[in-house]
């Protein structure tokens, strides 16, 4: 660990965790990387607690500020770190772009992409629970629409959500298509626009950080998962998700 002042709780199988990841990394800001792990019920003890009441990662403390939400981390980051304009610009409709990407992912992509790793890795893999075939289509056409709605009203012909350069909205966004992709689920796959834009991304960040940023989550499906702790079960199970 370095001695710096701010400390980023994170697993990498986590969507937005790994947002926050890779924005810190991409723009060397320094950290203490604590690292817990999800499926081992590390974020449920009463000491991450302190850190963040809700038990969910990412959390972030710079010296006794706290804060959860990614999307709001990622912004503190930017704005503190001043990180260069393109992340956040400071242009009034580029930066709406980004805005708009943020506000409208939180009802779309995020919880239909999750959606797709609840049913065909979640359940399955660690609640010993198939998820019926009407249940598995209804939530895959969901994707569908969203990623549908998302190339042609967010990116568009743009070789970015935000215009020519990568924000923190396309950074949001790839987090939550790779988990799907983790899924076994080829969504680049007829989607070429969504493909060039993803290499795009890969090249502004960096492939060595892109691809250690998931090497754990697209690796789930050859991996073997203890059962997990009581606590963490019943916290899965009162997941809406849980019950199809
Ligand atoms: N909207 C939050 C979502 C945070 C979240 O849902 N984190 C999940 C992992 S992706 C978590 O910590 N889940 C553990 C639990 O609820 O038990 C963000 O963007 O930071």
């Amino acid at each position: 660990m370095s001695s710096s002042e701010l400390t980023l709780y994170l697993d990498l199988l986590s969507q937005p965790c790994r947002s926050v990841y890779i924005f810190a990394k991409a723009n060397r800001i320094p950290f203490n990387y604590c690292k817990l792990q999800l499926l081992k019920g590390e974020h449920l003890t009463q000491e991450f607690g302190k850190v963040s009441v809700l038990h969910k990662v990412p959390a972030l403390k710079d010296g006794n500020f706290t804060m959860a939400e990614s999307t709001a981390m990622l912004l503190y980051l930017a704005r503190k770190y001043k990180t260069p304009n393109h992340w956040y610009p400071s242009d009034l409709q580029k930066r709406a772009r980004v805005d708009e990407y943020l506000a409208w992912q939180h009802t779309n992509t995020r919880p239909h992409g999750s959606k797709v790793f609840w049913t065909k890795c979640v359940s399955p893999t660690i609640l010993g629970k198939e998820v019926p075939s009407e249940k598995m289509n209804a939530v895959m056409a969901e994707f569908v629409t969203t990623m549908n709605n998302f190339e042609e009203k967010f990116l568009g012909n743009k070789p970015f959500i935000a215009g020519d350069e990568i924000s923190v909205a396309d950074l949001v966004a790839i987090v939550e298509i790779m988990q799907v992709i983790a899924s076994g689920v080829n969504v680049f796959e007829e989607r070429p626009k969504l493909g060039s834009w993803k290499q795009r991304l890969v090249e502004a960040v960096g492939e060595e950080l892109f691809l250690e940023a998931h090497e754990w989550i697209l690796s789930f499906s050859k991996q073997k998962f203890d059962p997990p702790p009581p606590e963490l079960l019943q916290r899965l199970r009162s997941n809406p998700l849980y019950n199809h």
